[in-house]
Parts: structure tokens; sequence; C-alpha cells
């Protein structure tokens, strides 16, 4: 798409006082090739009636690196042309009338290494706001491995994780404890202490489960390491309690850390409300302490749900595995919460590859290089249940943790034997697909079989057996795959 006003105004004129379009100030660079060093972001841009979506893309390219909304000859004592973040594509998006994908490029040196705070203030800042756009998403980012590198990455990561617990070979397996409010520190520890034993791996707060009346933090910490260690005393099994160390203050959370550490905890959790910046301390903090840190994603629905504004999660995916996040919740595509399959498949991805290859039926528009940053441990929780089990293994993988809240606690024997019938049916479902058996479509019998020997799993399957989150998803991918020729 060309038209000979988006032509960049040069010499003289160009450093004129007054207003120029920003296609004319240098925003709009059709036939730029970006960089292996440029960050790269794609934005679907809704313009409002009437604004032309190239004069869209190069006002988002400008107000997100340098532009104001007049042109300013201080400009002249700076690189501009070098510093200005260039619109160089303006794709109509498939089958969305109004929308386009515009994509920027940005100089490496327009941002601080090591900063999601500074990355994410330019990228994501004022442009949001910008009045001749509708609607604007932040679909994708293509992250240079010079920028990569400035980051520290997951602290633990995937491999040292699973060291350190000494399980191989599956899915961890979790809970949520529930209700999620309410309960006193010495119930609380209960439900973890049966859970553990029970079967589980991993037993977690829920996200906003800080320093209530009911229970102030202190004794939740005491009465989950304790129920922690007698279940790894009674079962030989290393067991862990996220303990979520998410406060009002770093100085709290970091108080709060020391004492899980004190108390001998493998792992500590944090909420993404927390924010990038104590999210990046936190991570510091866990690599300096061998501690796991698992993220609860506890707010992301607001902006990352809708398709046409927002930020998609593929982008805050991305930002995490960067600060240094072990764990993040990244869906389940079958339970409770939004998580159509292809788009998951996508932030799987992001967490647990080297190099992801340009995926648009998955959401992502770049290849990127994960420059041998540490691997996330991606984690599955959100209304799913044992009899899911084939489901959730064939959706989601070996390298990852499926947390069980009410399908746990819900299990109308207690809540031990809800974990026990959890980690049947996943050895169950393990071991068929490790004998090569079509265990997606034969998953039904094999959980069946397995629970002739397990009364528990054959409660759950009972009362859990017709549950489902049949919904239509709000974010999905644009493009479906091309047919290969033999297909
Ligand atoms: O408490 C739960 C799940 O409880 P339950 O297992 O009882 O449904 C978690 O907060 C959600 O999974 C978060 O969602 P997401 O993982 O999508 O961020
Ligand atoms: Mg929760």
């Amino acid at each position: 798409m060309e038209g000979s006003s988006d032509t960049p105004v040069t010499g003289a004129e160009r450093y004129k006082a007054g207003v120029l379009k920003y296609a004319q100030m240098g925003y709009w660079v059709p036939d730029y090739e970006p960089r292996d060093t440029d960050i790269i972001a794609l934005f679907r841009i809704t313009p409002q009636d009437g604004v032309d979506p190239i004069e869209a893309a190069a006002a988002v390219a400008g107000e997100s690196s340098t532009a104001t909304w007049t042109v300013v000859w201080t400009d002249r004592l700076t690189a501009a042309e070098k510093y200005r973040a260039k619109a160089y594509r303006v794709d109509p998006v498939p089958n969305a009338e109004g929308q386009y994908f515009a994509y920027i490029a940005y100089d490496l040196d327009l941002f601080e290494p090591g900063s999601i705070a500074n990355l994410t203030a330019s990228i994501i800042g004022n442009v949001f706001g910008f009045k001749p756009l509708k609607a604007l998403r932040l679909e994708d980012m293509r992250l240079p491995v010079a920028y990569v590198k400035t980051f520290q990455g997951p602290a633990t990561g995937i491999v040292v994780e699973r060291e350190r617990l000494d399980k191989f070979g599956r899915p961890l397996l979790g809970a949520t404890v529930k209700p999620k409010l309410g309960l006193s520190g010495r119930n609380y520890g209960r439900v973890v202490y049966e859970a553990l034993k029970g079967g589980l791996d991993f037993t977690k707060d829920d996200e906003n489960i800080n320093s209530q009346p009911f229970m102030h933090w202190r004794d939740r910490f005491l009465y989950c390491m304790e129920a922690v260690n007698k279940a790894q005393a009674e079962t030989g099994e290393v067991k862990g309690t996220y303990l979520n160390v998410t406060a009002g203050t770093m100085e709290e959370m970091y108080e709060r850390a020391e004492f899980a550490k004190e108390l001998g905890s493998c792992i500590i959790m944090i909420d993404l409300v927390i924010g990038y910046t104590a999210i990046q301390s936190m991570a510091n903090w866990a690599r300096k302490n061998d501690m796991i840190l698992h993220l609860h994603r506890a707010g992301h629905s607001t902006y990352t749900r809708q398709k046409s504004h927002g930020v998609s999660f593929r982008v805050i995916t991305k930002w995490m595995r960067l600060t240094g996040v072990d764990h993040i919740h990244a869906g389940t595509v079958v339970g409770k919460l939004e998580g159509d399959p292809a788009t998951t498949k996508g932030y799987y991805d992001i967490c647990r590859e080297e190099f992801n290859p340009m995926a648009l039926e998955n959401g992502l528009f770049f290849d990127q290089d994960w420059a041998s940053l540490n691997k996330v441990m991606p984690v599955a929780s959100g209304g799913i249940h044992a009899g899911q089990m084939h489901k959730l293994l064939h959706h989601l993988g070996e390298d990852t943790v499926f947390q069980f809240g009410g399908g746990t606690i819900g299990h109308p024997m207690g809540i031990a034997a809800g974990a026990t019938a959890n980690r049947v049916a996943l050895e169950a479902m393990v071991l068929a697909r490790n004998e090569g058996r079509d265990y997606l479509n034969e998953g039904p019998e094999i959980l069946q079989a397995a629970a002739r020997h397990c009364q528990p799993l054959a409660q759950a399957l009972e009362v859990w057996k017709d549950v489902t989150f049949d919904y239509t998803s709000t974010d999905t991918p644009d493009f479906v795959p091309t047919p290969t020729a033999s297909a």
C-alpha cells in the first residue's frame, strides 16, 4: 500500500515548524528491511473511519518511539533517522473488515537492556489511547538475540526443576487450595497434607491468598511446610507447595520469600499483578536463593482476551520468559477459562522451545530464537478433572503441571482420594502413551480400565463425567494451516 502523501518530507521542509503526517515524518518506510538486531512489533490496528491504515501504522510507530504530534526541531540534535521506529508493512487482517496488521521495527538502542518496564513503556506506553484508532492490539513481538541476552531468563528452568524434584517422564500434578479464601492456617495445612500425601507433587496458594485476617501469612507458611514435610516423609517423594509471597511492597515480598526459604520450601509464587519490575526482582531473588518461581497470571484477561484491543498473552509469555519466572499459567484448552487449542499451543511453544519457527496458525508471526534462556514450565489450571486426562496430555504434552483445585478437593471421598484419582489417571495415560496406544481416542476406556483397580478414580469419573466447558473462544488465530501439496 503506497500513496504520495505518505512520502517522507525531506531536507529543510522536514523540520519547518508545523504539523506533518506521521508517514511524512518518516515513520512509514515500506522498503525497510529489518536488521537482525531490531525489535519488531506486530500490531492489529483498527483505524477510525476515514483514517488511512498506513498513516495509522506510522502514527503507532511514531508514538511508540520518538514522535509527538508536531514537528520538533530538537530531532535534529539526535540520530533521528535511526531512532524513529519504522512501520514497514501493513496487511489487511483476513476476514476482519477494518482491521490491519502493522509491522513496526525498532532500533535496539531505543531500549534499556534487561528491563521489561522500559520495553513496555515504549511499546504499550501511550499508543493504546491514541484517538485516530478505534482499537489496538499488540499481537506478537520478535525479540532479537542481542536483546534476549540482556535478561537472565528462568531462574531454575524445566530441566533443573525436574532434577531437584527427582520426577521425570510425566507431567507434574498440583492443586489449588479451595475455598480460595477463608480457611484458617491449620485447616489450610490439612488440605495441603492430604493432597500431597494422596499423590500430588504440588499444592498451591490461590492468587488472592496473601495475609488476610482469617490467616496471616506466617501461619500459612508454617502449617503448609509442616504438611509438606510430613507428606514427604510418608511418601518418600519430594513435594512442594507454592507459597504466594505477593504483597503490597517489595520489602514485604522479600521478607516472605526469606521465611519460605528458611522453612525449606523449594518453590514460591507471585502474581502477575505485582508488575514487571517486581517480577524481575523476585526472579533475581529466586536465582540467588535456588528457589523455583511460580507465576500466576492473575489479571491478564483484562487485556489479553479480546481480539481487537490489548496485548496478546503470547507477548506476555515472551516477556515472562525474559524476566525469569520458572512456571507460568498458560491455559488448559479443556477447562473453565479461555483457551483456544491452536492459540494455546503457541503459548506453550514459547515457554518450552529453544527456537520458535513462525507459525501463523498458532499466532506466532515471527521466528524467535531463545538464545539458550532456560525453558518455562507451563501450568494448566482452571476447571480440569481426572476424566480429561487424555485430552490434557494430548494438547499440552509432558513438561507441564496439571493443576486440579476443585478437581481434587471436591472429590466425594475427600482430598486424598481426589489426589489419588488424578495420579492414577495420569500414570495410566502416560503408560498407554508409552505403549504406543492411541490414548486420545481410547482415553475414556483407558481411564475406566484403571478405575477398576482404583475406587477414588472410579468415583471421580462418576461425579465429574459430564462436566465440560464448551464455549466459543474469543482469542483465536486469524490464519488456518496452509494445506500441503499431498494433503
Ligand atoms: O484457582 C484456579 C483454578 O482452580 P480450579 O482448578 O478449582 O478451577 C486458578 O486461579 C486458575 O486456574 C487461573 O486460571 P489460568 O490458569 O487460566 O490463569
Ligand atoms: Mg485461582
